[in-house]
């Protein structure tokens, strides 16, 4: 799967003083989605493609999927331009847009999956042994003649990936899977993505805001932000490189004491203040962490202390920041 050097801009209709120069002198300006990203996925790999809102991700997988066309650059899916000879492009993949449902909202889940098979006009043999496969891995048989209306966000998520894997694609694209899953269903969907991935050596390429999907998914992320990409590979080494990095929570009851304590640490330590409280406060730490703590333990007035790593999207905005994104 190759993906070069794309760029992609939407013309977007600028609003006008009044209605009359809207209809006869319609102004446009680009919005620019994409800017000259480019990276590879080999067969069998897990990619997750990561970014805060509006970072680009669903133009991503649109430009993948064949729905939208760049402004420049290449894009080959299997050998492919997803834009050319469309009919047989959508055989080979499998697409879920978790905001978007392929499934009958009024009729049983097996209606749907029923319809999956004329739709791409699956052998029948093929087709049941899928399903019977499917049904089993994504332990949905209980509820195959339920409608979809009354499932749960989780299980309706389980059933849209069955949905894009009854025609056997080579590649799945996953578009914010697990958006709005409780915990327990978001296992439910990793580990069925997991499954299938070693089971069939199947390709998947997901986007996310959701560190977790990363973590318990793949080790390659692509993280991208205003259009841009700013980095690809192991995501343990964008954690790794954030681990000395400390939160120190600092409590203190007595209400007149707070301002002396932040001032001492202000002039005394390299750190950041985050927050402050009544009595709270926050800093962020790194290499004078050891010194903070002694600073702590001796200072009668603080009454008790936490310390924690940042957590993964802590991690992120920081990646960020210091890229002035
Ligand atoms: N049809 C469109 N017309 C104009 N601008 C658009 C259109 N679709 C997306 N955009 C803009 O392009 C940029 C990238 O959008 P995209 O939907 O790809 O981001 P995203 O990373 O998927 O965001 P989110 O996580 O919020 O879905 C955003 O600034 C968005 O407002």
């Amino acid at each position: 799967m190759l993906f070069s050097n794309i760029s992609k801009e939407y013309r977007v209709k600028k609003q006008q003083a009044s209605l009359f120069q809207d209809l006869f002198n319609r102004k446009y300006s680009e919005k620019v989605a994409l800017k000259d990203v480019s990276f590879q996925v080999n067969k069998g790999e897990v990619v997750g493609y990561i970014g805060p809102n509006g970072a680009g991700k669903s133009t991503t997988i649109k430009i993948m999927t064949g729905i939208l066309k760049p402004t420049q650059g290449t894009c080959r899916i299997l050998g492919v331009d997803p834009m050319e000879n469309r009919m047989q492009f959508v055989k080979r993949v499998g697409v879920v847009f978790g905001n978007r449902s392929n499934l009958m909202w009024d009729l049983p889940v097996i209606d749907s999956f029923n319809m999956m098979q004329k739709i791409y006009k699956i052998p029948r043999v093929d087709f049941l042994d899928n399903l019977h496969e499917l049904v089993t891995l994504m332990n949905v048989k209980n509820f195959l003649s339920t409608p979809v209306r009354q499932l749960s966000l989780g299980q309706q998520m389980r059933c849209e990936i069955i949905v894009a894997l009854l025609h056997s694609p080579e590649i799945l694209f996953l578009d914010e899977p697990t958006l709005g899953l409780d915990a327990r269903s978001k296992i439910a969907v990793h580990q069925f993505i997991k499954k299938i991935n070693e089971e069939k050596n199947l390709t998947v390429v997901l986007t996310t805001h959701d560190m977790g999907d990363i973590e318990a998914l793949t080790s390659r992320a692509i993280i991208i932000g205003k259009g841009s990409k700013l980095f690809d590979g192991d995501f343990s080494s964008i954690k790794d490189k954030y681990q000395q990095y400390k939160k120190v929570r600092i409590e203190i009851n007595q209400l007149n004491q707070i301002d002396e304590v932040v001032s001492q640490i202000k002039n005394d330590f390299n750190c950041e203040l985050m927050t402050i409280s009544a009595n709270e406060i926050v800093v962020g730490i790194k290499n004078d962490f050891e010194r903070l703590i002694q600073f702590i333990v001796n200072t009668e007035t603080i009454d008790n202390y936490q310390v924690q790593s940042l957590n993964i999207e802590e991690i992120i905005a920081r990646y960020y920041s210091e890229l002035d994104i």
